[in-house]
């Protein structure tokens, strides 16, 4: 069913139970691949939040975790120009570090969180994003884990937002063009 967010139709476009399958299967192989290394997630706020939460929920193991805050959209339109509203808390040196986004789009806010992170000296930082663009995203930073591949259409709900509406939805929805 179509919904409303603001003065924009948005179409269903991934469900719930999909977003849990996919978290799940991530959760195991982010754990598979650390050899017993207690990992740091750094979930990257606002739009994050979900998925954060339920993939940590899906981790079966020790962890640590934290969260900065960056923006750079507005509307439904990058700004080109990403802030650092609340940076790092903890110290990253010799951590493996991984990074929980909600959508990765141009990669402008990946580059920023890059050099956030580079100023520090991490053992490893790791990627892990629901959603990515590839016809949006032009940077050469590895991906290390991606739930879902989707066209270069804006998405709203499970953390993201229109206009700072829409983050409580629990599932993915593509706007109607
Ligand atoms: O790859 P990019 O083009 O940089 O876009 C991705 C970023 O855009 C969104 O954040 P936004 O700046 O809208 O802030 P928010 O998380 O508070 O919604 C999203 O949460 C990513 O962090
Ligand atoms: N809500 C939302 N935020 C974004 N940030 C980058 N791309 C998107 C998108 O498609 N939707």
């Amino acid at each position: 069913m179509e919904i409303q967010v603001l003065d924009k139709t948005f179409v269903p476009f991934i469900s719930a139970e999909r977003i849990q399958t996919r978290l799940k299967e991530i959760a195991a192989q982010i754990k598979a691949d650390l050899n017993g290394e207690v990992p740091l997630f750094i979930g990257v706020l606002n739009g994050s939040f979900m998925v954060f939460s339920d993939l940590v929920k899906h981790y079966d193991g020790d962890c640590e975790m934290s969260f900065v805050k960056m923006a750079s959209y507005i509307g439904t339109q990058s700004t080109n120009q990403v802030n650092q509203l609340i940076g790092l808390d903890i110290d990253v040196t010799d951590r493996t570090v991984i990074i929980i986004e909600d959508i990765v789009d141009t990669g402008n806010t990946l580059v920023a969180l890059k050099h956030l992170f580079d100023q520090q000296r991490p053992k490893q930082v790791k990627i892990c994003t629901l959603c990515l663009k590839p016809e949006a995203y032009t940077k050469d930073i590895p991906l290390d884990y991606v739930a879902f591949e989707i066209e270069n259409k804006f998405i709203v709900g499970y953390g993201m937002d229109y206009d700072k509406f829409g983050r409580n939805i629990p599932e993915i929805y593509q706007i109607k063009e």
